[in-house]
């Protein structure tokens, strides 16, 4: 288990809040490409994305990805993360990846809630929620091909945990 854990799914499927207790519970670091990426430019994601475009930001995203890769590490990845081949090849080859699945409906009611729109610019030029269904149809292809294991995210983030500790040591499952 001292592999690097990629968490990956759509934006509000919950990378960044899960991952946060995962690394928690297994004594891991914890790492977020956008947070990594927000601290090392001193610019939010929107900014970016308004000065470089979303081919900057992706270019960036994966040097973060690389940057932040490490031994005992939980990596909780942006939504689009998985678009790059590059960047499904090099999770899938450094660590485990772990899909956090979710429906559009439920993740648009998340991020209707709780927006961030510093950190998720809209991608189609729809709103967020608007746009859900669609990004999550082009992408879910992606996520599926790139995942080790694929997790229900449409449970507390407790549980979510607890499922992906089970995923990863079968022995322990209940
Ligand atoms: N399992 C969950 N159940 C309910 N709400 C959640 C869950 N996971 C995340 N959220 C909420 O959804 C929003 C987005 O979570 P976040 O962790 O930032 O997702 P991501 O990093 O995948 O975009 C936050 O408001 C968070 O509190
Ligand atoms: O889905 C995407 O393309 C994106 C998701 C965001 O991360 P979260 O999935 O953590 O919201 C962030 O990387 C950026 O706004 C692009
Ligand atoms: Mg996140």
């Amino acid at each position: 288990m001292s592999l690097p854990i990629f968490l990956i799914g759509a934006r509000g499927c919950g990378k960044t809040t899960v991952g946060e207790l995962l690394a928690q519970a297994l004594g891991y670091a914890f790492c977020d490409t956008d947070h990594y990426l927000q601290h090392s430019t001193g610019k939010t994601v929107a900014e970016i994305v308004a000065a470089e475009g979303w081919e900057g930001f992706r270019l960036r995203e994966t040097d973060a990805l690389i940057a932040v890769t490490a031994p005992e590490t939980i990596i909780a990845t942006g939504g689009g993360m998985v678009l790059a081949e590059t960047n499904r090849r090099f999770m899938q080859q450094r660590g485990q990846v772990i899909w956090l699945q979710a429906s559009a409906t439920v993740l648009a009611a998340r991020l209707a809630h709780y927006p961030q729109t510093s950190q998720r610019p809209t991608l189609t030029g729809r709103s967020i929620t608007e746009e859900m269904a669609e990004i999550l149809d082009e992408r879910a292809g992606l996520y599926q091909q790139s995942a080790h294991h694929v997790i229900d995210a449409m449970q507390t983030p407790e549980q979510v945990v607890i499922q992906i500790l089970s995923a990863l040591s079968p022995a322990h499952a209940s």
